[in-house]
């Protein structure tokens, strides 16, 4: 995994949205960590508030409350000025967002549009370095023909090209962190693989840390060196990649390892229902319990905690201990879970 010198390490931190006269937390008291050369991937439904925590160590909630602390480096940027957020945003932290067409500027050049960051952030740079340097990250990044790519507009390129400028634009700085939320899903499989060796290639090149947003499961599998699975604006679970695929103990994370139908196997005990809306999360006790309910109420701790099971390990409420699927027997629960 590299060395294990810490980039970012968040505490308590909650993410609230104001719906009618009150605050309402998206992302409720996480404290995640995340080191340099690492990928930590974060998984979870639609709804879990995963964009809301990436969003939130980037600073580009506008009307959110924001509250506890995002060490970065030796700073607290959840403290930070705007301006001084500014100026580490697009250098030394950057994000790849999901949709490049309403993140690119539709009537500006590309070239322009990676000028952009490097006339904010390398104002020393001259007019031909600049011009050198975004042939180069176009070159890095997969593209063919930059010159004559450095003059087009978005809309005359694939989306797998137009990603490829959304990663250039986000690494010309050499970012020590980047985010990536969803940067694939609006691609089709083979310029996904594509775009994820890039991703890859560039933490080896930059040694950068990595928090990497997906729905999808393989490409956290792929991609990952630790999971934290998010529910309802939590941590459920966290943990190094094999251990969280081999033993899955949340049981909200076996049902989502369980909606992936593996070879020669059909889609198997899925937990129905959907993540609340904010304004009707529960609050008390355990967030994931009514979707459970064939679960003892006995089972779920009334402050559900983040318990190490094992070294590294983290599952949030006892529940994991006494969970089982409808469809098995009582008595095969929690596959010897003590
Ligand atoms: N600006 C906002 N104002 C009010 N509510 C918001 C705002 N942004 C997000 N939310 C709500 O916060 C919750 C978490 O949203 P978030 O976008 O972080 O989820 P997500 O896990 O990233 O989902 P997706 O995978 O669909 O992007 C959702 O209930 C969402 O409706």
């Amino acid at each position: 995994m590299g060395n294990k010198e810490k980039l970012l390490d968040i505490k308590n931190l909650k993410t609230s949205f104001r719906i009618g006269d009150d605050y309402y937390a998206a992302v409720d008291d996480v404290s995640i960590a995340l080191n340099k050369n690492e990928v930590l991937g974060i998984v979870g439904e639609s709804g879990s508030g995963k964009s809301a925590l990436a969003f939130s160590i980037m600073g580009l909630h506008t009307r959110a409350r924001i509250e506890g602390n995002i060490m970065f480096k030796d700073r607290n940027i959840a403290e930070i000025s705007p301006g001084a957020l500014n100026k580490l945003r697009g250098d030394e932290m950057a994000m790849i967002f999901q949709d490049p067409l309403t993140a690119l500027n539709p009537l500006m050049e590309i070239g322009d549009q990676i000028a952009e960051t490097l006339i904010l952030h390398r104002p020393e740079m001259t007019q031909r370095q600049r011009k050198r340097r975004i042939i180069e990250l176009l070159d890095q990044v997969g593209i063919p023909r930059p010159e004559y790519v450095f003059q087009q507009f978005p809309h005359e390129l694939s989306g797998g090209m137009r990603q490829r400028v959304m990663i250039a634009i986000a690494i010309a700085n050499k970012p020590e962190l980047l985010i990536a939320d969803e940067p694939t899903t609006a691609l089709d499989v083979t310029i996904q693989a594509q775009i994820l060796d890039l991703i890859r290639e560039l933490k080896e090149d930059m040694q950068s840390g990595i928090i990497l947003i997906t729905h999808d499961l393989g490409v956290v599998a792929e991609m990952a060196d630790r999971v934290a699975v998010m529910y309802a604006g939590q941590v459920v679970e966290i943990a190094d990649v094999y251990t969280l695929f081999d033993r899955p103990l949340h049981p909200y994370t076996r049902s989502l390892l369980n909606s992936v139908p593996t070879e020669g196997q059909d889609k198997l005990h899925v937990i129905q229902g959907i993540v609340p809306s904010l304004k009707h999360l529960p609050r008390e006790g355990c967030r994931f319990a009514a979707r459970i309910p064939w679960i003892d109420d006995s089972a779920h701790e009334p402050r559900p905690e983040l318990h190490e099971v094992s070294p590294g390990h983290f599952v949030r409420c006892t529940c994991y201990k006494h969970f089982y699927f409808p469809e098995e027997s009582k008595e095969g629960q929690a596959h010897g879970v003590t």
